[in-house]
């Protein structure tokens, strides 16, 4: 079997994690960071790797395209990988709460024959939730659950003193599409819970920060008429950034991997 190249877009905790746990059979070949970190990030991949500015400046062919690069990340790298053709699989799907900027991908991806992969990213559930959307949905609800320090250099600390809370506090209600805005390091999901579900106005979202918390929670509540479906899954914080669930990083590896085998679970 010939060996299949990746590109990532973005190389930070998440990315890091991604490359760590590469399958076989598919190399890393390419990586897309910021002008100012190209020195440090060639230093630190060596020459194995070819690091960029832009994805424009491949002159190969990625079988798959990654984006680990927030939300900024793929507002300025979206269009140029689908308009070429590509497979991007995406996790910063907050971005996708602009509508201005979901048409321009969708537009792109249409007229260069592109595809832009939802990754579930840290929560589980989106197949379930797509399906039942098929049948009408009534209600969904998500809510997040972090350790103050993961909410730490977001929007939470204009609405609550992270530092002084003694016990779990809602710091946040609203709608998921404006939660993706404020949140765009932390609430990627209320936006892929919108997408797979009812959309960004209609999807209820709750923030808290809680001191004891060890791991990220988050919670669905989904009803319509197939039914009534909860989830809540713990996740564990990446070593490197604590604001971002290792299954997070999974998902990125799933879909890595889906592109070796042919078949898809
Ligand atoms: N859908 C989901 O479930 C989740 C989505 N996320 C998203 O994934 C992103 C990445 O997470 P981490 O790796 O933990 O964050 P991180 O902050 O460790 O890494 C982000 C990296 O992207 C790079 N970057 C920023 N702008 C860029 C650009 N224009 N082009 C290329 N690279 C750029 C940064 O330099 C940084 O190295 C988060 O910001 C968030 O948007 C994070 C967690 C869960
Ligand atoms: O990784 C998580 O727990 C969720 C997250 O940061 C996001 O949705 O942006």
């Amino acid at each position: 079997m010939t060996t299949k190249r990746l590109m990532i877009i973005g190389y930070g905790a998440m990315a890091q994690e991604v490359h760590r746990l590469l399958p076989a059979g598919l190399e890393l070949a390419w990586v897309v960071v910021p002008e100012s970190q190209l020195v440090s990030t060639r230093e630190q991949l060596g020459a194995g790797v070819e690091v960029l500015s832009s994805t424009t400046q491949c002159e190969g062919r990625p079988d798959l395209v990654v984006e680990c690069a927030g939300q900024p990340g793929l507002a300025e790298h979206g269009e140029a990988v689908l308009g070429r053709g590509l497979t991007l699989a995406i996790v910063a799907t907050g971005a996708l709460a602009d509508e201005a900027l979901y048409g321009r991908l969708r537009q792109a991806a249409e007229a260069g024959g592109g595809r832009m992969l939802v990754l579930s990213g840290a929560v589980a559930g989106m197949d379930g939730l797509a399906a039942a959307r098929e049948g009408g949905l009534e209600s969904v609800t998500y809510e997040a659950c972090k350790a103050p320090g993961s909410w730490k250099g977001s929007h939470a600390e204009q609405l609550v003193d992270l530092d002084a809370l003694t016990e779990a506090t809602v710091f946040y209600e609203g709608t998921a599409g404006e939660a993706a805005r404020l949140f765009p390091a932390n609430a990627n999901v209320a936006a892929t819970i919108a997408l797979a579900g009812i959309g960004m106005q209609a999807t209820t979202v709750r923030l808290t920060a809680d001191p004891a918390a060890t791991r990220n929670t988050h919670r669905i509540h989904v009803q319509g008429r197939f039914g009534e479906f909860r989830i809540e899954l713990n996740g564990r914080p990446l070593e490197h950034n604590p604001k971002t669930s290792m299954l997070a990083a999974l998902s990125v590896v799933r879909a890595c991997r889906q592109v070796l085998d042919p078949v898809t679970v």
